[in-house]
């Protein structure tokens, strides 16, 4: 812009929105274990937290934690900042998600908000609480949340969305890692990528995981310090080796 120019630029000339929320869809696996004679892994659940809203808009709805960004931050410290104050969580795996504008979508005028979701491990909500701003805090499963609840604003699009996001990304790259301790058995790894996409269904899932050229180089063996392979009778009767990620992300291709 040149001189003169930036001199006559008045920014008041132009609508601007009325307000840019930032919105966090926070996903958790919660782990049971089970009251049984054999050794069983535990009962798995994802579930996603919802805030029930005290104020108006849409008192009285559970809608995801959220809230506007301030002028002196960045949209994305914003939904940190908001996940925080709101829920109790701090950490965690936070990625963008989108930008949801339909018109209309809050009545209290031009608001478009930027949706992100969160992976968050079960022990990090154990501080969680709600603000004063924000009422009950609770954690639901995918079908309440979309089939039972009635949600504030556009939330169950952007659950929706997220919702599908995490699943592509629970098949085509490591996030499964998340949701796991460090060290894991390819038992645990297959039950925790059921519960996010019941779809998938590999009866050959270890022999896989552990050959497919395009696969290897994601996972590796946990060895002690005199290298032998170390494995954990914890969920099963026979001992099963551990694995761990490598900080390895293939590139994957669905033609191949
Ligand atoms: O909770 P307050 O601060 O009232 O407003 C933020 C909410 O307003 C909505 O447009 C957003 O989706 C966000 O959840």
């Amino acid at each position: 812009m040149s001189e003169n120019v930036e001199q006559t630029y008045n920014a008041k000339k132009y609508r601007t929105p009325d307000g840019v929320p930032a919105d966090i869809v926070m996903f958790t696996l919660t782990k049971r274990e089970r009251k049984t004679v054999t050794k069983t892994l535990p009962l798995r659940e994802l579930k996603v937290m919802l805030i029930r809203r005290k104020k108006w808009p849409c008192a009285g709805m559970w809608a995801l934690p959220g809230g506007f960004c301030q002028e002196d931050e960045s949209i994305y410290d914003a939904a940190t900042r908001e996940l925080k104050e709101e829920t109790g969580v701090d950490g965690g795996h936070l990625e963008y998600l989108g930008v949801y504008s339909t018109p209309g979508r809050d009545p209290r005028g031009w608001i478009i908000s930027h949706a992100f979701f969160a992976l968050v491990e079960e022990w990090m909500l154990e501080q969680r609480q709600a603000s004063d701003d924000a009422g009950e805090v609770g954690l639901f499963t995918l079908q309440e949340a979309l089939e039972e609840l009635e949600l504030a604003f556009d939330h169950r699009d952007i659950i929706k969305d997220a919702y599908l996001r995490i699943q592509q990304q629970m098949l085509q790259t490591t996030i499964a890692r998340q949701f796991l301790p460090r060290h894991f058995t390819l038992s645990e790894l297959y039950q925790v990528i059921q519960t996010v996409v019941p779809e998938f269904k590999e009866p050959n899932f270890i022999r896989k995981i552990t050959s497919t050229r395009s696969r290897q180089g994601i996972l590796k063996e946990v060895r002690d310090e005199a290298g032998n392979p170390v494995s954990s009778n914890q969920y099963s009767q026979r001992p099963a080796q551990l694995y761990m990620f490598t900080d390895h992300e293939p590139l994957l291709s669905i033609y191949t």
